[in-house]
């Protein structure tokens, strides 16, 4: 996240570290979203075959152990099947995954509230975009949590041809500015906006930045819409 600031610890209970593993190490390459007992959310771009994976709960500061994390093996991975990625802009950068049993909930582990169906953000929404992605292009990963404040960019502006033009598609929600945005590890991450009941929701998966930097002028983060793939979750979800 750039230009972003430390989250208070676990006030986004449902954000994950996905670790992959090389050699005999695990090391944070997605964040991700807890969004059933068993279920985490994050993009297909973070998923390569062949490779193994963990999920990190309750965790805040990656250099120190808190007591409060909780690590989970991975059963399955259900990528989408319309995810490619040589065709990034053609969105569905989703993957589920599948745990080998729920964490312990509490107030540092909870399940995220997702939009119903078709729900879509007015512009100029406010959400906050977390992860523990680079703090600016190229640069180190942070050890705490990060969040910045990142105002929902309406699809009319989102895909002017200065922006991200036909790249951007209506299944993806653009976000954030030239100041702050997401950047690279905060993939997969969720978009956490304020709910009209006061309960906060994940809107979005963190997809995609500039490929030249990550906080570019008129380049703002795009998320996975999840209101457009409801019925792809459910499914998945109750079938395996
Ligand atoms: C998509 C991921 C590989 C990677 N995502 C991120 O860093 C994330 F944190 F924003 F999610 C990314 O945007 N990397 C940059 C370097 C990139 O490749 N961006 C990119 C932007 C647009 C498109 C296009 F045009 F296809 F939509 C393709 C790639």
């Amino acid at each position: 996240v750039v230009n972003g600031e430390d989250a208070r610890p676990h006030s986004w209970p449902w954000q994950i570290s996905l670790q992959v593993k090389h050699g005999s190490q695990y090391h944070h390459t997605c964040g991700g979203t807890l969004v059933g007992p068993r279920w985490v959310l994050t993009a297909g771009h973070c998923i390569w075959p062949g490779d193994v994976y963990r999920v990190v709960l309750g965790e805040h500061d990656m250099s120190t152990q808190e007591g409060t994390e909780q690590i989970r093996d991975v059963l399955r991975i259900i990528v989408h099947p319309s995810w490619d990625i040589d065709f990034v802009a053609d969105g569905n950068d989703l993957a589920l995954l599948k745990l080998d049993k729920s964490p312990i909930m509490g107030d540092s582990v909870g399940v995220a509230c997702l939009p119903e169906a078709g729900e879509m953000l007015p512009p100029g929404t406010a959400c906050y975009i977390s992860g523990w992605g680079n703090l600016y292009t190229h640069g180190p990963m942070p050890d705490k949590l990060q969040q910045a404040l990142l105002p929902v960019v309406g699809h009319s502006v989102c895909s002017q041809s200065d922006w991200w033009g036909s790249f951007v598609k209506t299944t993806m929600i653009c976000a954030g500015g030239d100041i702050v945005s997401g950047c690279n590890g905060d993939s997969g991450g969720p978009l956490n906006c304020l709910g009209q009941d006061g309960r906060w929701f994940v809107h979005g998966v963190t997809s995609f930045v500039s490929s030249r930097t990550c906080n570019e002028v008129k380049k703002p983060t795009v998320f996975t819409r999840i209101s457009a793939f409801r019925d792809w979750l459910n499914d998945m979800m109750l079938h395996y």
